[in-house]
């Protein structure tokens, strides 16, 4: 039983001679955002450009939030992956969905109209409330952290 989230459609050829994003596959946890640009770009090594993808998303349930994660033939193979490594889309938000889309490759990267840049991920979410403490019950791993544990 797949969740109903709202989407308004910001870009007319989303819906027409492009598919709304879907899941590809029965078992696929993301579903593909296209590049809805005017032209066909180039995006130089190093460069980040904020690509729009025709549409919004009002995910409005606080127990639920979307990410936005890199593609990984794209990444892997072109070095096109987020220039914020990873987006994260709240549930509050109406605005027009954006990939920000980073080459940190060596080669000039070609992105197409309607090219599929990076993938979109709904998650569960908790909202925490802090609790102020003075002590810790001690745990095995106390404050031991970043690689005290070692390798092996
Ligand atoms: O890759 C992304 C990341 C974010 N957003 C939108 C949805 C998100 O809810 C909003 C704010 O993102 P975030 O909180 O990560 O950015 P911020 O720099 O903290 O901005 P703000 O002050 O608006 O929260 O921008 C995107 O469209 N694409
Ligand atoms: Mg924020």
């Amino acid at each position: 039983m797949k969740t109903p989230i709202e989407l308004k459609i910001l870009d007319s050829r989303i819906g027409s001679e492009y598919p709304l994003p879907e899941y590809a596959t029965v078992g696929s946890a993301g579903m593909d955002l296209r590049a809805m640009i005017d032209t066909n770009i180039i995006i130089e090594p190093g460069e980040t450009q904020l690509i729009p993808t025709g549409v919004a998303i009002h995910v409005a349930d606080p127990g639920l939030a979307a990410v936005i994660l890199p593609r990984s033939g794209l990444g892997h193979k072109h070095g096109i992956v987020l220039g914020n490594l990873v987006g994260l889309i709240d549930s509050d938000y109406q605005g027009p969905l954006m990939v920000s889309c980073w080459n940190r490759g060596n080669t000039p990267f070609s992105l197409d109209i309607g090219e599929r840049l990076a993938q979109l991920v709904f998650v569960p979410v908790v909202q925490a409330q802090f609790k102020l403490v003075d002590e810790f019950n001690t745990s095995d791993r106390g404050d031991g952290g970043f690689g005290h544990s070692g390798t092996q």
